[in-house]
C-alpha cells in the first residue's frame, strides 16, 4: 500500500526554525503527501512553498492544551486561512467536555467548522484520546458530528500516548462514515501505519512521515551462525 495519500507530515515542535520547515514542504511535495501539518506561524511560508504542488497546508489551533477561549481560536482559525491554511485541526476544550459543558464544546467546534465551511476549507478536530475515558470518547465524536466537523483526530503528539488501533476502533463505530478520522502521535512504524489505516483512519499525522515510506517490510529475523542467535534485520 502506498501510505503518501494518507499522511499529513507534521512539525510541531516548539523549536522548529524555518529551515526545518523548508525541508518539511520539500519533503512533502516529493512525496506526494496530502498535507504538511505546520505551526500557525508557519502557514505563510508552507502556503508559498506549496503553490501548486497540490500539497495542502495543515495547522493547529488552541494546540497544544486546548483550554485557549473559544474567541481565540476562532480567530487563530481567522488568520491562519487568511495565510493560506486549507485544513485546520483544533483541539477540544478537553476539560469542558470532562465536565460535562457539552454545548460549549460543540459551540467552539461550530464557530470554526462554520469558518471552514464559509472558506472550503476542513476542519479536524483533536480530542486527545489519551486524557479521555470511552464514553468521553464516544461523547466527543457526538459532539463533532452535532457541530459539523469534517475530521475527528486522535491526539496532539503532546500527552502520554498517540493513537492506537483500538482508539481508531471506538471512533470509526461512534461515527457516520462522512465523518473522516486522523490518527495522529508516535506513529513510527510502517506496521503500526498500516495497521491504523485498516481500523478506519483516513489521515496519519506523523513527523516521520518519509522514514514511513521508506521501511522495508518486516524480514524475518535470520538464523546468524557465528553467534548462534537469531539476527534480527
Ligand atoms: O499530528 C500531529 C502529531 O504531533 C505528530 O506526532 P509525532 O511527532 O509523534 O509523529
Amino acid at each position: 500500500m502506498n501510505l503518501a495519500p494518507y499522511i499529513d507530515h507534521t512539525l510541531l515542535k516548539p523549536d522548529a526554525t524555518p529551515e526545518q520547515i523548508a525541508r518539511l514542504c520539500a519533503e512533502a511535495a516529493a512525496h506526494h503527501f496530502a498535507s504538511v501539518c505546520v505551526p500557525p506561524c508557519y502557514v505563510r511560508q508552507a502556503a508559498e512553498a506549496l503553490q501548486e504542488s497540490g500539497v495542502a497546508v495543515c495547522t493547529v489551533i488552541g494546540f497544544p492544551l486546548g483550554y485557549s477561549l473559544a474567541k481565540v481560536k476562532f480567530f487563530e482559525g481567522h488568520l491562519a486561512l487568511n495565510d493560506g491554511a486549507t485544513e485546520l485541526d483544533m483541539v477540544l476544550n478537553i476539560g469542558a467536555l470532562k465536565a460535562g459543558r457539552h454545548a460549549e464544546v460543540e459551540d467552539e467546534i461550530g464557530q470554526l467548522a462554520e469558518l471552514c465551511r464559509m472558506r472550503g476549507a476542513l476542519l479536524k478536530v483533536i480530542i486527545e484520546t489519551a486524557l479521555l475515558t470511552e464514553d468521553e470518547m464516544v461523547t466527543a465524536c457526538r459532539l463533532c458530528v452535532e457541530a459539523g466537523a469534517n475530521f475527528v483526530k486522535t491526539s496532539t503528539g503532546f500527552a502520554s500516548r498517540g493513537a492506537s488501533v483500538a482508539d481508531i476502533e471506538l471512533m470509526r463505530a461512534s461515527l457516520p462514515t462522512h465523518i473522516r478520522l486522523k490518527a495522529s502521535g508516535g506513529i513510527r512504524t510502517r506496521e503500526a501505519a498500516l495497521a491504523l489505516v485498516a481500523a478506519g483512519a483516513d489521515r496519519l499525522g506523523a513527523s516521520d512521515g518519509v522514514a514511513l515510506l521508506a521501511q522495508p517490510a518486516t524480514v524475518p529475523a535470520a538464523y546468524d551462525s557465528n553467534n548462534d542467535s537469531h539476527a534480527t534485520s
